[in-house]
This record gives C-alpha cells, structure tokens and sequence, in this order.
C-alpha cells in the first residue's frame, strides 16, 4: 500500500521516515497526479497558511477533496489538522474543511509555549503516547460525528471522523509508532 505525504512545506520528511518505520512505502506529494497512486495521505505539520496557499496554487486542493471523496484516509498533524478543519476559528485561510470540528491556531500558545505531555489515549493502548507540541492548534468544537480520542488540558487534541484522523501534536517526532500504524490500518479497514 502506497501512503503519500504532502511535501510543499514543513515536516513531511519525518513522516516519510515513521511511515517507512512501520513497513509502509511512502511517497512524497507535490502535484494532483501524485495522489492517484496513493490510499492514503498525511498534511504534515509546518504553517498551515503557507501549506494552504501552496495547495491552492499547485491544484492541490480540489484534488485531495475529490480524492477523499472516493475514499483516501487523510491524517493531518498540527498544521495538517488545522488545513483538514471546516472551521478555522477567526480565520479565512484556503482549507480542504473536510472534519465537522473548529480549531484554534496556535491555542497553546506560541513556540516558547510548545511542550510535551504523556496522553492515555486507551484507543492505542495501556502506555501513554508522548505528545510533542509546538506551537500547537486545539479543537474547539466537534460535531456528532467526530470521535474524541485525547484531550490535554480539557482540550480536544486527537479526532476521528471516519477516514480522517487529526492530532494537534507530532508523532513523528518521537518514536512511537502507534498512530502512524493506527493510521495505516484505518486504509485497510
Ligand atoms: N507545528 C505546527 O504545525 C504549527 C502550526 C502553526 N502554528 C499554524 O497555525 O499553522
């Protein structure tokens, strides 16, 4: 199974490399050609305004949402997870807005703010996942159908609505393979 990560901006390398960690081939995407071959897609953390404008530019974003349309799993992380959002809380920046959920940028606070946290998070087991937060966003409201799977602080952090997955924090800084494996089986369920 081929998995494609958004390489325009931000920290797509990490995620190739987690992915490859867990036996996965994965490419980079640059062009909507690239996302035919793919089941799934991960939108890497980064800034989410730069990252959008790019998608927009390159006709990336009509493509991911057709893509998706037809069933490709989408995980975004941080700025991922903000781009995935149908609502971006006092912000009109370009946005796939595929997940019921309104997110906050930057909610924590700024990058003298990031921090880490060990999350229980039952959906991946006993051992709590080490969470990397960098300037990091939260989800403010979720709709029906969106599953909570973690908060920090009373705070929405990772989010599940059918084939896409959101965290407002970076895995594939840490080595714990969990949610990137956790991801790679949402495509084959
Ligand atoms: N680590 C990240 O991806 C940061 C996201 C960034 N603060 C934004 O709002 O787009």
């Amino acid at each position: 199974m081929k998995i494609g990560v958004l390489a325009l901006q931000g920290a797509f390398r990490e995620h190739r490399r987690m992915l490859e960690l867990c036996g996965a081939v994965a490419t980079e995407i640059r062009t909507p050609q690239d996302l035919d071959a793919v089941a799934g897609l991960i939108i890497p953390g980064g800034e989410s305004t730069t990252i959008g404008k790019l998608m927009v530019e390159w006709g990336l974003l009509d493509k991911i949402r057709l893509r998706a349309s037809q069933g490709m799993a989408i995980y975004g992380t941080c700025a991922g997870m903000i781009l995935l959002a149908k609502e971006i809380i006092g912000s009109d920046q370009p946005r796939l807005g595929l997940m019921d959920i309104a997110v906050r940028r930057n909610a924590f606070g700024r990058q003298r703010e990031s921090f880490e946290a060990d999350l229980a998070v039952p959906e991946f087991g006993e051992d709590p996942v080490r969470a990397v937060f960098i300037r990091a966003p939260y989800i403010e409201k979720t709709g029906p159908d969106v599953q909570v799977l973690a908060k920090v602080k009373d705070k929405v952090v990772i989010a599940r609505q059918g084939n896409f997955l959101a965290t407002a924090f970076h895995p594939e800084l840490t080595e714990d393979e969990r949610i990137h494996k956790y991801f790679i089986n949402m495509m084959q369920e």
